[in-house]
């Protein structure tokens, strides 16, 4: 239903003006794109790529925002509101769905770190509610074992080359000492040079800070770096190196394959990120493009 030229006559201009935004973005910030490629997998994983978790909170209304996964730690929805506000002047009208935003913007972001410029399917249209429960239920934890995530992919109509791809997402971008604290106290199957250096800013003290690590050695570009670090054990979270245990299992074949073949990881992942995009889409006359991507019209 989705089609890469869904803006081309009501707004020609749509996606360099996106892409102009996010450059600027992350020009501002580096870790911006890691957040907007994020953003789009919470969306996607929550009831479909509708832009569901962009829904502020209300006095009557609990959306996404503050479930488990999301709460301190989702970004980029300052940038989603500039860009927004840009279409409305660029496409004289509103006519871009912020739930389209955020997939464009995450392919952006993907590019703009010397990954792939995947072809992003549009005209999802914006959800009218969200939920805090399926937000809490639908992505998986970081505690995950590769069973788990196998089965939380699956039941997302994803299979165990998309999630092994798209774990390498976690390419660029950054995780918070509370969340691979069990990882570097607990894992056994960790470097000890790795576990010793992450210690350092994440005592084991109970009182968790706010300083972030790296999820790969190099968080600003789209390379193989991520899976390179898996072989070496250097995973950070629970849930990367469960993709590699020296085992000979699938997963493992397909980390070292992408471990020293970024051509094969950069068209995989942007498969799979299609796939991902392809998730319950609202089409047609179900849902509203909204005018401010926090609030339903
Ligand atoms: C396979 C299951 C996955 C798990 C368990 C997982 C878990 C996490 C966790 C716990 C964080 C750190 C959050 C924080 O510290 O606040 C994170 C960050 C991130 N995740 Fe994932 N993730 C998964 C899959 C994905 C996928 C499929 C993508 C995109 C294709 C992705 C993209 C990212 C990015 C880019 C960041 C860094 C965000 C930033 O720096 O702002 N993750 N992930
Ligand atoms: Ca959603």
């Amino acid at each position: 239903q989705l089609t890469p030229d869904f803006y081309e006559q009501a707004c020609p201009d749509a996606l360099p003006t996106i892409r102009g935004v996010v450059e600027q973005a992350i020009q501002q910030e580096p870790r911006m794109g890691a957040s907007l490629l994020r953003l789009h997998f919470h969306d996607c994983f929550v009831n479909g790529c509708d832009g569901s978790n962009l829904l502020d909170d209300t006095p009557t209304f609990t959306g996404e925002k503050t479930a488990g996964p999301n709460l301190n730690s989702l970004r980029g929805f300052d940038v989603v509101d500039q860009i927004k506000s840009e279409l409305n002047s660029v496409c004289n009208g509103n006519v871009v769905s912020c739930a389209d935003i955020v997939a464009v913007a995450a392919r952006d972001s993907v590019n703009i770190f010397g990954g792939p410029a995947y072809q992003v399917l549009l005209g999802r249209r914006d959800a009218t509610t969200a939920s805090f429960n399926d937000a809490n239920n639908d992505i998986p934890p970081p505690s995950s074992n590769l069973q788990a995530l196998l089965s939380n992919f699956q039941n997302h109509g994803l299979n165990l080359q998309d999630l092994v791809v798209l774990s390498g997402g976690h390419t660029i971008g950054v995780a918070r000492c509370a969340i691979y604290l069990p990882r570097i106290t607990n894992d056994t199957n960790i470097d000890s040079d790795f576990r010793a250096s992450l210690q350092k800013g994440c005592p084991n003290a109970g009182a968790q800070n706010d300083n972030t690590s790296p999820l790969d050695s190099t968080t600003t570009l789209f390379d193989t770096v991520y899976f390179k670090d898996l072989l070496q054990f250097k995973g950070l979270l629970h849930s990367d190196q469960e993709l590699f245990k020296n085992d000979g299992s699938e997963t493992d074949g397909l980390v070292t394959l992408y471990s020293n073949n970024p051509e094969a990881f950069w068209a995989d992942f942007g498969a799979s990120m299609i796939k991902m995009g392809n998730l319950k889409p609202l089409t047609g006359q179900n849902g509203q493009i909204r005018q401010n991507c926090r609030r339903v019209n």
